[in-house]
């Protein structure tokens, strides 16, 4: 498990963190999700011991990263597609960072085959595009065969195969109860990969739930085909009673939210109307954690008596 201990950094005058205390649990794969700036890289940086916290402590599995034993046998951390000497080939990138860890050099064709870099691996990783850069990055990352994975953009250039194959290997990675941390900000992809979210706002907590708890923060939308069209109005009326939310988005055609499809079927039968589909669109992750990062905004912007202090606000 990685904690976060009341950590705050300040870099100048800008504070990155600001007293973020949060848990990334194992055997979940953990979105790490913000706008630009939110503090996203500075959270993964200081778990990585790669910078200091201002105050606070940030510790895995009670240990700060500088103090671990074994750090690449206990944290694979992948931040920069580009990090590897460009006249190195794959493997040997692998097998320098593999001898400075005292990992067998037979684990660096295990991690070349996981990754998918077989064909490639002896040739120049300067020549690498974007997505063979990323496996590269994620090979490394898989060396030490960690129990904690931290990665920063993984999905950036890879194709729909490579996102695919990212997306299973983190769900696996949790269900042997290892400890995933990775942040995007690719929604569609994160809705389907990450069990749990954490989302940063201008350095603090806005959230920390299950990515189920978040998309359900907003509703579906269940849109109403009628032929009836004269029985709109009614029905409109009797939804908004019931405290829906109804917009007639052409004649005939009703988009409502805050109703499942039994109770609005249910009040167009009592209206009389002839329902010819009722067509539910599921709320997504991206609604769910847009809705959350305007709501704590617009609150703190209300309510901010200066620029520099506001409420706490939508931590939960
Ligand atoms: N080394 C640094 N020196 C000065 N300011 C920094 C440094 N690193 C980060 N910051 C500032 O700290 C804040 C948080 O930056 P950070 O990179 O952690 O955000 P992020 O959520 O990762 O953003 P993005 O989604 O754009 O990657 C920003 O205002 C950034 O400008």
């Amino acid at each position: 498990m990685i904690c976060f201990d009341a950590v705050t950094k300040h870099y100048g005058a800008t504070t990155a963190l600001d007293a973020v205390t949060v848990q990334v649990r194992s055997g979940h794969v953990t979105g790490l999700l913000g706008p630009n700036g939110a503090g996203k890289s500075t959270a993964m940086r200081l778990l990585l011991g790669l910078d200091r916290p201002t105050r606070g402590r940030v510790t895995i599995d009670g240990i700060p990263y500088a103090r671990l034993p074994r750090p690449l046998q206990t944290v694979g951390a992948h931040l920069d597609a580009r990090s590897y000497h460009p006249r190195r080939s794959a493997r040997a990138h692998l097998l320098a960072l593999a001898r400075y860890a005292g990992i067998p050099s037979r684990r660096v064709d295990e991690v070349i085959e996981l990754v998918g870099l077989e064909s490639v691996a002896r040739r120049r990783a300067g020549s690498f595009s974007l997505g063979m850069g990323q496996r590269l990055g994620i090979a490394a990352a898989l060396l030490g065969d960690p129990a904690v994975l931290v990665l920063d953009e993984p999905m950036n250039g890879l194709d729909t195969d490579g996102v695919r194959w990212i997306r299973l290997l983190l769900k696996e990675f949790a269900s042997e109860g290892r400890t995933v941390l990775v942040s995007s900000h690719l929604m569609a992809e994160m809705h389907q990969t990450v069990d749990r979210v954490i989302v940063m706002g201008k350095g603090r907590l806005l959230a920390d739930c299950s990515t189920d708890e978040l998309v359900s923060s907003v509703s579906d939308v269940v849109v109403l085909r009628t032929p009836d069209v004269a029985a709109a109005p009614g029905l409109t009326r009797a939804l908004d009673r019931a405290g829906m939310s109804v917009a007639e988005t052409s004649p005939g055609e009703l988009e409502i939210t805050g109703g499942t499809p039994a109770r609005i079927g249910d009040a167009a039968f009592d209206e009389g109307m002839r329902v010819h589909s009722l067509s539910v669109t599921p709320a997504t992750l991206e609604e769910g954690y847009l809705r959350l990062v305007e709501d704590a905004f617009e609150f703190r912007r209300a309510d901010a008596p200066s620029a520099s202090g506001g409420p706490e606000g939508a931590s939960r």
